[in-house]
């Protein structure tokens, strides 16, 4: 084996093997951050308002996590919160094992439009399974706020959701609350471990599902 065989060889040793690939699904109105909350997790970066348009239908970016050693491949897609792509972004629930709903705390009626989301949830990710996250996106906007943390906690806890309060401009909370998510999902095996007895541990959504893959909700 060549010195460059041998490199090569021993980084790719080095890399540990991936656990399980998640579907993760940000929703929520239109402007309230979902594709900021996305590129600051995968790329640590921050568009200003004049840099960012609204998303078209779906989008989607991967990230490799690592929970107490394990690594995960999370696939993120990132819906359209404009009404007019609502039929198309609904196919793409098919698959999640958590969904994420964005508020921005600086916006009321983003936060009164949970609801709406939570129907739509129900309507097309009927099983309990699915882990569900809401965020309070932009409290750099401190001075602006219109919905308090304590409303924002109460409300996921009516819905049993996780919470997390976070800014993509800032990044505080952003890395937290995909970590949250993960764990939660890790510590569902149901949720994406199947035991076979006969083939030994089996993995549920080992590739990107996108809209033909099999439903964990
Ligand atoms: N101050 C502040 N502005 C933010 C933050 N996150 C996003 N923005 C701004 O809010 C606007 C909307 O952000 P997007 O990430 O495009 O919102 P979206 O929810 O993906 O919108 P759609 O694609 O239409 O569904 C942009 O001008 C962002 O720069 C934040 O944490 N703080």
């Amino acid at each position: 084996m060549s010195n460059i065989q041998a490199a090569a060889a021993a980084a790719a040793a080095a890399v540990p093997e991936i656990t399980a690939t998640f579907k993760l699904l940000l929703i929520g109105d239109s402007n309230v951050g979902k594709s900021s909350i996305l590129l600051r997790f995968t790329d640590d970066h921050f568009l200003p308002p004049e840099e960012t348009s609204a998303t078209i239908g779906v989008d989607f970016k991967v990230k490799y996590l690592e929970v107490d050693s394990q690594r995960y491949k999370l696939t993120i897609w990132d819906t359209a919160g404009q009404e007019r792509f609502r039929t198309l972004t609904s196919s793409y629930y098919r698959g999640a094992q958590g969904v994420i709903l964005v508020y921005d705390v600086s916006s009321r009626e983003s936060f009164d439009n949970l609801d709406t989301w939570f129907e739509e949830l129900k309507t097309y990710c009927s099983g309990e399974d699915v882990v569900k996250m809401v965020i309070g996106n932009k409290i750099d906007k401190e001075s602006e706020r219109q919905v308090s943390r304590k409303e924002g906690a109460e409300y996921a806890r009516k819905h049993r959701t996780l919470f997390l309060e976070c800014s993509a401009k800032t990044k505080i909370g952003v890395q937290q609350a995909m970590e949250e998510l993960v764990n939660k999902i890790v510590e569902t095996p149901g949720l994406w471990r199947k035991s076979s007895p006969s083939k030994g541990t089996v993995y549920v959504n080992d590739v990107p599902s996108g809209i033909a893959g099999g439903c964990a909700c």
